[in-house]
């Protein structure tokens, strides 16, 4: 009997091509695997008003979670920027690998062309995550940031019917629904930092399900995995939730040095916090700790409780 993963997913464009992604990966490292796909919707993808309403970033996952728990699926493929930071996964799951993390930048989409500093005031600009609008503002106060909501490719739908004069998306998940060429204009890190977990796919499995977790782990990618732990501990550590304006990414150097820049904002973009930590002889999760501790040093906490849950 061959091996067979069933791997759960939401079900939009963006998430079925990731899935696709990592079927093809899985297929070439071990031939004669035979992958299945479970589609689910979840709350987040249903509900589409504020998430905060939600209570959080676990609405695009929960769903998942439970179907892997449940046995339904054996693999859930998640972004790991979708992942709630404020607290542990799910009793009895594991993240077995992380992909190759994908462009991490933001980019701006119109249809006019133009880029954000050529967009006429009052120019309507589709975002709705406190961390963009934070940037925004305190960069471009003269443009109005309109709250959206969907995937992807509903928000470019809406983008067209001229409900928007531009949207901020991910160069990563434009890239994965084939629309990168929409893209106006690129963000660097250093003018819209990017979320934490930007561009990686975190595979989870059942922690007791060894078949799988084995044949999931052959996909790992060690750069993105302690990029990852370093982000995902310091999110922690802030107790970060859906709604926070905490930004920031680390980076694992060819030479295996890591970094973690971090940035926290007030909703205005007015006050930032800022904090870069080179990990030296620190695991990548004392790294996340000490940067974490870093800007609650800093007055963190009062920045991001002024955002309620
Ligand atoms: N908020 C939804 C979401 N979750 C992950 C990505 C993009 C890809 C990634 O960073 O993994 C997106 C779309 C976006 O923010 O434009």
């Amino acid at each position: 009997m061959p091996q067979v993963i069933r791997i759960v997913t939401r079900s939009s464009p963006m998430a079925l091509a990731q899935v696709e992604r990592v079927r093809a990966l899985l297929g070439e490292r071990h031939p004669g695997l035979v992958t299945e796909v479970v589609p689910v919707t979840t709350s987040g993808d249903r509900w589409l008003g504020a998430l905060s309403a939600l209570g959080g970033k676990g609405a695009f996952t929960k769903e998942v979670d439970a179907a892997l728990l449940a046995g339904g699926a054996d693999l859930a493929v998640h972004c790991l920027k979708d992942m709630p930071g404020d607290r542990p996964l799910p009793e009895g799951t594991t993240v077995a690998a992380y992909l190759p993390r994908d462009d991490i930048r933001d980019a701006v989409v119109s249809p006019s062309g133009l880029r954000l500093d050529q967009l006429p005031a009052g120019a309507r600009v589709g975002t709705s995550a406190v961390r963009r609008v934070a940037q925004l503002r305190a960069e471009y106060p003269e443009l109005e940031c309109v709250p959206i909501r969907g995937n992807a490719n509903s928000r470019l739908a809406k983008l067209d019917a001229g409900e928007y004069d531009a949207l901020l998306l991910a160069v990563s998940g434009l890239e994965r629904i084939g629309q990168a060429q929409r893209i106006t204009q690129v963000l660097e890190v250093d003018e819209m930092c990017p979320p934490i977990g930007a561009g990686i796919l975190a595979l989870q499995c059942r922690a007791d399900d060894t078949a799988t977790v084995d044949a999931v782990a052959a996909l790992n990618h060690a750069p993105t995995w302690r990029e990852a732990a370093a982000e995902r501990m310091m999110l922690h550590a802030l107790q970060g939730h859906c709604n926070s304006p905490i930004a920031g990414y680390a980076r694992a150097e060819e030479d295996g040095r890591l970094s973690l820049r971090a940035r926290v904002f007030s909703p205005d973009g007015k006050r930032v916090l800022a904090a870069h930590e080179w990990a030296g002889a620190l695991s990548p999760d004392e790294l996340g700790m000490a940067t974490a501790l870093e800007l609650l040093r800093q007055g963190a906490r009062e920045l991001i409780d002024e955002i309620p849950h």
